[in-house]
């Protein structure tokens, strides 16, 4: 998760959007993608990024026996219209997601946690790094 927080410093602040980081790792801890949010063009996410790197990421592990650390939660509703980072999550095969903080509701009611267990998906929140996760976004005072 420290790492996802490392990504999630890159980001471009702006006022109508989080900044968010995520890391995908395989069972070793060895990581396989990082991504932050908007770090690819098209409005992206860090979920979103992370996963669309792993595709070029030269360790050819199983998403299926990786782990994705995200900062705040997995998105469930996009306001742009794009597939929420929830869908790809699930569709990626991902099993295990560890989150640092849930969505506040000042975009949209968040329910990627609910969603992701619902379909089987284990998440950890990892409350200890809760407070870093949230600096990521004191711009915008959550
Ligand atoms: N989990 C997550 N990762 C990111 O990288 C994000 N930028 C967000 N933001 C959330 O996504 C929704 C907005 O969708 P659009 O980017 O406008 O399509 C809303 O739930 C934001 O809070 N979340």
């Amino acid at each position: 998760m420290r790492k996802a927080i490392e990504c999630g410093m890159k980001c471009t602040s702006v006022e109508s959007a989080y900044n968010v980081g995520a890391v995908i790792a395989d069972k070793s801890g060895n990581i396989i993608s990082t991504g932050y949010s908007r770090q690819y063009p098209g409005n992206t996410h860090a979920e979103q990024c992370a996963l669309m790197s792993s595709k070029e990421s030269p360790n050819k592990t199983l998403l299926s026996e990786a782990s994705m650390y995200t900062t705040m939660e997995p998105c469930s509703k996009r306001l742009s219209g794009n597939v929420p980072c929830l869908t790809r999550v699930l569709e990626s095969g991902i099993k295990k997601v560890y989150f640092g903080v849930k969505e506040p509701p000042n975009f949209v009611n968040c329910s990627g946690i609910e969603q992701l267990v619902k379909h089987g998906v284990q998440a950890v929140h990892i409350k200890e790094l809760e407070n870093e996760c949230r600096q990521l976004n004191k711009h915008l005072s959550v």
